[in-house]
C-alpha cells in the first residue's frame, strides 16, 4: 500500500490555479490515487460566459480525466470550485465559502500565479507575490493545516549560475515592493521595473523569487515547502504519455516549428535542455505534501524539480528528435516543411529571420492579397518572433540546480511509493518522450486526427517540389540577370553549354558505335 496515497485519504485540500496546467495533473492524480479523499477545493475565477461548474466540467469531461472516472467515479461531488479572484483584496471569497475553507482545509496547493514574460510589474507583484502573502495569512487561520506547498520555478533565481535549494534573499523587500505597487503609478512602476528585476530577464522570475522571500518570510509556524520545476513538458507516463493543454514552454515553439513557420531558433545547442514532465512535478509535490505534514521539518525545503544534473539532454538533441518525429508524424496543413537552423550570433539570426521566417511571411501575404483575401502571416510571423525573443535567455543559458532535498525525499519513500509517485528524472528516454510529447501537441493541443498522417505526409510533398521549383526559378532568373550584364557570366555560360553539348554528342556517337 501506498503510504503516500494513503496520507491523502480523507484530506481536505485546497489548490488554486486548478485549473492551470499543473492544476489539473494533480488533482487528476489525486483522485486516482486517493480516491477516498474527501473534498477538493479549488479557487477558480469566474470566467466570461462560463460558470464555474461549467469550468469544472469541462475540466472532468477531458480526455485527462478518462481514467479517474473509472476510480472515483463521484469525482463531480468532491471537487467544490470556490469563486475567488486572486487579484482581489481577500480574493473575493464569500464569508461562507471562507468560513467553510478555514476550517476544513487540511493540506494547501498553491499553484496560481501569472507565468506570462511580458506582464506588468503590478499584475505579476499582485499575482506572484501579494496574493501568496494573503493566502499564507488564510492558511495560518485553518486549524486544521498539516502542510502548505507553494509551487515556485527552478529559474526564480535564473540570474545565478549554481542554485541551491535555499531561498535567497531579494535586494528589496518584498513587503515594500507591494506597498509601493498600491501608491506608484503606471508610469513610474515601467521605469523602475528594469532597476528592479535587475540581472533577471523579466517580471516572472523576478515575482516569483519575492513570492519564495515572502513563504519563507510569513510562513510562521505553518509546515511549508517549496517546490520548483524547471520547464514543465507534456507528461511522461501519467495518466498517459504525452498530454499538454498550453503553449508555454516549447509547446508553442513545437507547433510554430512542425507547422513550418518557425525555421530557425537563436539557441545554444549545447546549452541543456532543463524539462521537467508534468506528472513528474505532480508525483514530487504530493510526496513533497505529504513528507512536510509527516515529518514536520523544522525548516522551509526547498525541492528542485528538475532535469539538468541527473539526466541531461541538451536543446541541439531536442530539437533534432523534434524533427524526427515530425518525418513519423507530421502536423496539417504546414505552411512550410519543418526545418531547424540553430543559431548563435546576432548576424545569422538576422539573416535567417529575413530569409526563412519574414521573406515567406510577405510573400505569402502577397498571395492572399492577389486573391483577395486578407493578410495576416506577416502579423502572425512578428508575434513568433517576439515570443522568441522572450524564451531566448533560457535557450542560451545552461543552470546547476543541487537536488539534496529531492533525493533525500526520494530515498525516504517506500518502494511502493517511489513506483506510485516516481519523480526519479533518471529513469527517463529523451527520445521516445519528445516523440510522445510531439504527440501529444498534435492530439491534444491541435486536435488533429491520426487518420490524417497520409494526408499530410502528400502536403509537404508538395511543399518540398514547391520549394525546388521555386528555388530553380530564382536560380534561372538570377543567372539570366547575370549574363544580361556580365562578360564573365556569358563566358562561363558558354563555356558550360558547349561543355555538355560535347559531352552529349560524345557519349551519342559512343551508343551509336556499340550499336
Ligand atoms: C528551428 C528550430 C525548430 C526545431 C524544432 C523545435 C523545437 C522545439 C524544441 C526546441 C525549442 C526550444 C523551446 C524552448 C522554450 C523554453 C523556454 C521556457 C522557459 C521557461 C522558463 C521558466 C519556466 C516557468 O517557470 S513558467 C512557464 C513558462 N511561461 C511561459 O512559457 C509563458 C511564455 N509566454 C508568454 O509570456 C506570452 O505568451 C508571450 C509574451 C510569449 C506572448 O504574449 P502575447 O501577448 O503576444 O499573446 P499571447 O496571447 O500570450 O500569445 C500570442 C500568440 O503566441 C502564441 N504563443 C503563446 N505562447 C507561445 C509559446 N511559448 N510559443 C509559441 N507560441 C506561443 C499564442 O498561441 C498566440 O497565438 P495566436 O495565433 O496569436 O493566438
Ligand atoms: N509551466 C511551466 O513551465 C512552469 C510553471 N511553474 C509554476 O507552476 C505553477 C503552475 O503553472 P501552470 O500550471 O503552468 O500555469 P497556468 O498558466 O497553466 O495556470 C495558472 C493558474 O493560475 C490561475 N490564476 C491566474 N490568475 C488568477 C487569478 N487572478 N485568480 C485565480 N486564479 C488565477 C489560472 O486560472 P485561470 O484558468 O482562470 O486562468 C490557472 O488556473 C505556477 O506557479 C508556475 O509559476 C514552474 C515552473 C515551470
Amino acid at each position: 500500500m501506498s503510504m503516500i496515497a494513503a496520507f491523502y485519504g480523507g484530506k481536505s485540500i485546497l489548490i488554486t490555479g486548478a485549473t492551470g496546467f499543473l492544476g489539473k495533473v494533480l488533482m487528476e492524480k489525486l483522485f486516482r490515487t486517493s480516491p477516498d479523499l474527501k473534498v477538493i477545493y479549488i479557487l477558480v475565477r469566474p470566467k466570461e460566459g462560463q460558470t464555474l461548474q461549467q469550468r469544472v466540467i469541462q475540466i472532468l469531461d477531458s480526455k485527462l480525466f478518462e481514467k479517474v472516472k473509472e476510480v472515483c467515479p463521484n469525482v463531480h461531488e468532491k471537487i467544490r470550485p470556490i469563486s475567488a479572484d486572486l487579484n482581489q483584496n481577500d480574493f473575493a471569497i464569500s464569508k461562507e465559502d471562507l468560513q467553510e475553507l478555514l476550517s476544513h482545509t487540511n493540506i494547501v496547493f498553491h499553484c496560481a500565479a501569472t507565468v506570462r514574460f511580458d506582464d506588468h510589474l503590478r499584475h505579476a507583484v499582485q499575482l506572484n507575490v501579494t496574493a501568496t502573502q494573503q493566502l499564507l495569512l488564510m492558511a495560518s487561520q485553518m486549524p486544521k493545516l498539516e502542510a502548505f506547498i507553494h509551487i515556485s520555478t527552478a529559474f526564480s533565481n535564473c540570474n545565478l549560475k549554481h542554485i541551491d535549494e535555499v531561498v535567497y534573499p531579494c535586494p528589496v523587500e518584498p513587503k515594500k515592493i507591494i506597498d509601493s505597487m498600491e501608491w506608484l503609478d503606471d508610469a513610474i512602476i515601467d521605469e523602475i521595473t528594469p532597476k528592479l528585476i535587475g540581472d533577471r530577464p523579466n517580471t516572472y522570475t523576478y515575482t516569483k523569487a519575492l513570492g519564495e522571500v515572502v513563504v519563507q518570510q510569513e510562513g510562521g509556524n505553518l509546515n511549508i515547502a517549496i517546490v520548483r520545476p524547471s520547464i514543465m513538458g507534456a507528461t511522461w507516463q501519467e495518466p498517459f504519455p504525452g498530454w499538454v493543454d498550453n503553449l508555454n514552454g516549447p509547446s508553442g515553439l513545437i507547433i510554430a516549428a512542425g507547422k513550418g513557420f518557425l525555421r530557425s531558433i537563436r539557441a545554444t545547442p549545447m546549452a541543456v535542455a532543463d524539462l521537467i514532465p508534468a506528472d513528474t512535478v505532480v508525483n514530487l509535490t504530493l510526496a513533497v505534501g505529504w513528507y512536510t505534514a509527516v515529518h514536520r521539518p523544522k525548516s522551509t525545503l526547498v525541492y528542485h524539480c528538475t532535469s539538468g544534473n541527473l539526466n541531461p539532454c541538451n536543446w541541439g538533441k531536442m530539437g533534432l528528435q523534434v524533427l524526427a518525429t515530425f518525418e513519423k508524424i507530421p502536423f496539417e496543413r504546414a505552411f512550410r516543411r519543418p526545418n531547424a537552423d540553430f543559431t548563435t550570433n546576432n548576424i545569422t539570426t538576422h539573416y535567417w529571420n529575413a530569409v526563412s521566417h519574414r521573406a515567406p511571411a510577405i510573400i505569402y501575404d502577397f498571395y492572399l492579397r492577389l486573391t483577395g483575401r486578407k493578410p495576416r502571416m506577416t502579423k502572425l510571423m512578428n508575434r513568433l518572433l517576439r515570443t522568441l525573443s522572450m524564451l531566448e535567455y533560457f535557450i542560451n543559458r545552461s543552470w546547476e540546480w543541487s537536488t539534496y532535498n529531492t533525493e533525500m525525499l526520494m530515498s525516504e519513500l517506500s518502494p511502493e511509493d517511489q513506483r506510485v509517485f516516481n519523480f526519479d528524472i533518471r529513469q527517463l528516454n529523451w527520445l521516445e518522450y519528445i516523440e510522445n510529447y510531439v504527440l501529444g501537441v498534435k492530439k491534444y493541443l491541435l486536435k488533429e486526427d491520426m487518420a490524417g498522417i497520409p494526408e499530410a505526409k502528400q502536403h509537404l510533398k508538395r511543399l518540398r517540389n514547391i520549394h525546388y521549383l521555386f528555388n530553380t526559378a530564382l536560380f534561372l532568373i538570377a543567372w539570366r540577370l547575370l549574363i544580361a550584364r556580365s562578360q564573365v557570366a556569358r563566358n562561363v555560360w558558354f563555356f558550360i553549354v558547349s561543355f555538355c553539348y560535347k559531352f552529349l554528342s560524345y557519349f551519342r556517337a559512343s551508343s551509336t558505335l556499340k550499336v
